[in-house]
């Protein structure tokens, strides 16, 4: 699904007025009737609604849904906050002063008309909000944050910046979202999907052919899209037809990183599994991986290339200490050509070891934010203040797939598209996770998807399948270890669709 950068409204915008002759007055009653939809669907006639109107074109939605509230006979209250000299917010300004409607722009009552209110109408900013909020702004949204009141915000809740920049460290915090036309980016990202509450995506009237033909370059991952990737089975199949894979990790005290890995892709529908470690570790894996075959480490890394000569794909750096692994991660990385996996410690030395020149098309890498502080040189905050732009200049810069993981995990080509996911919950931030993550993007690699397919369905199904154990288990108790004894429930709802 396409999701559009809070800039591109203003483009479409203008194209409704210029290309499809649609006055933007038109889409600002839509997006009014809209939200007093979604208000009539939960609030009787009798609720009292608090519509709070900012000063552009939100707060003209807002002064909307006030007059179709009034209208309807529900109680309502507006505290604008702008003058109104101009455009659709004026005329709608105008349209309420004819109305009985209590109206004050004295933010001194605003106490007060919390108290009165059981819904307020957040229309104070909308995609226009820039930059950094004065004193008075802030009291605002901390005093609707504090009201315990239904907050229902009309298209973002006020104040979330154009990335997943807070500014202030202040946003409206909503029950709901009506996020109109389309879906923005900022609604996607961790500071925005834990301040929209249920998000709803509401159709304004936006020419459909220009939703169609406006190119964007950032996708929400949908259900539809994962059961599309997923590898086909046949009937008359054998273990050649799914692929072989390899897993290359492992040290003393980090064996489980090896076995979870391992599990996940076997439990993935792989044709066949190697995994690669340390001699002391064989017997270890081979007692929790009985279905793989285990190599132990040659003392030549030469006879390797029996194996590596039919594996489809590899994933490095599960459980891989960076010390004394250099030679062997360098041997990977300049003599495999099939699609690789670089993660945990694969990451590590990669940066280590400067060997960016050496990511191609066939890498997928997994970092989470500090590795890719450790592979950019960027700080962590600023790779989690615009994740989308670092891991798109990344991969493109670098030729690769980047897996860029978080709350909201970033999957960027090559190409420049990213793809957002939003499957998975605070459940998985646990040691192990990852490793169960580049266990899967290996396997669907060696079932014939590519990079790109396989890290999208790789993520999607990591959490898709998290958010099912956790219905029964919670969040605390959830392991990584979980993930592949489940997985079975993730593919089942992917296959529902
Ligand atoms: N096609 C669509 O999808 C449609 C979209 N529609 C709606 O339009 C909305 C976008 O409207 P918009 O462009 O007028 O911007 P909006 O969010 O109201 O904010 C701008 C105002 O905020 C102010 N301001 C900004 N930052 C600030 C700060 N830090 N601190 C203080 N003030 C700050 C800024 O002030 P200025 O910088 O100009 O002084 C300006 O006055 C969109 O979200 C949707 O609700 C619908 O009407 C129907 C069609
Ligand atoms: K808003």
């Amino acid at each position: 699904m396409k999701v559009f950068k809070p800039g591109d409204i203003k483009h479409i915008d203008n194209l409704c007025v210029d290309k499809y002759q649609i006055p933007t007055l038109i889409l600002m009653e839509h997006a009014g009737i809209k939200i007093s939809e979604e208000i009539q669907k939960k609030f009787n006639k009798e609720s009292k609604v608090l519509i709070m109107a900012g000063k552009g074109n939100n707060g003209g939605d807002g002064l909307v849904v006030a007059r179709l509230l009034y209208n309807l006979g529900y109680k309502v209250k507006v505290l604008y906050l702008g003058n109104y000299k101009t455009g659709d917010s004026k005329i709608n300004f105008d349209i309420l002063n004819s109305l009985d409607v209590y109206k004050t722009n004295s933010i001194a009552d605003l106490g007060e008309l919390l108290l009165w209110s059981e819904v307020v109408v957040d229309a104070i900013f909308g995609v226009g909000f820039r930059g950094n909020l004065v004193q008075e702004y802030i009291d605002i949204f901390s005093m609707i944050n504090n009201s315990k009141r239904y907050v229902i915000s009309v298209d973002v809740p006020s104040g979330l910046g154009s990335s997943n920049y807070t500014f202030n460290n202040i946003v409206v915090k909503a029950n709901k979202t009506v996020t109109l036309g389309c879906l923005k980016e900022n609604l996607l990202l961790p500071t925005g999907r834990e301040n929209s509450g249920e998000l709803v995506v509401s159709d304004i009237g936006l020419p459909k052919d220009l939703m169609e033909q406006f190119e964007v370059s950032t996708f929400l991952i949908t259900p539809n899209m994962a059961k599309e990737l997923l590898p086909k089975r046949v009937e008359n199949s054998h273990k050649g037809t799914y692929g072989t894979g390899l897993i290359v990790g492992g040290s003393l005290g980090m064996s489980g990183a090896v076995i979870l890995a391992a599990q996940a892709a076997l439990k993935s529908g792989i044709g066949l599994l190697y995994t690669l470690v340390s001699e002391k570790l064989v017997d270890v894996i081979e007692n929790n991986c009985i279905e793989s075959i285990t190599i132990p480490m040659p003392k030549g890394l030469i006879e390797l290339d029996k194996y590596l000569k039919n594996t489809k794909s590899v994933a490095i750096g599960p459980g891989l200490s960076t010390e004394n692994n250099e030679v062997l991660f360098l041997y990977f990385v300049e003599n495999y050509k099939g699609s690789m996996v670089i993660d945990g410690d694969g990451l590590n030395l990669l940066a280590n070891l400067k060997l960016h020149d050496l990511i191609c098309e066939n890498h997928v890498l997994t970092p989470h934010p500090k590795e890719m502080s450790r592979l950019t040189g960027l700080t962590v905050e600023e790779i989690t203040s615009d994740p989308i732009t670092v891991a798109r200049e990344f991969s493109v810069k670098h030729n690769c797939t980047l897996v860029l993981k978080g709350s909201t995990t970033c999957i960027a080509t090559k190409d420049g598209d990213v793809y957002l996911n939003t499957t998975g919950n605070n459940g998985l931030a646990t040691g192990g996770s990852g490793d169960v993550l580049a266990g899967l993007i290996m396997s669907f690699m060696a079932q014939g998807l590519s990079q790109d397919e396989a890290a999208i369905l790789g993520v999607y199904l990591h959490g898709l399948t998290a958010d099912i154990i956790s219905e029964g288990k919670g969040y605390y108790s959830l392991l990584p270890s979980d993930i592949p004894k489940e997985l079975h429930k993730g593919f089942k709802k992917i296959q529902k669709g």
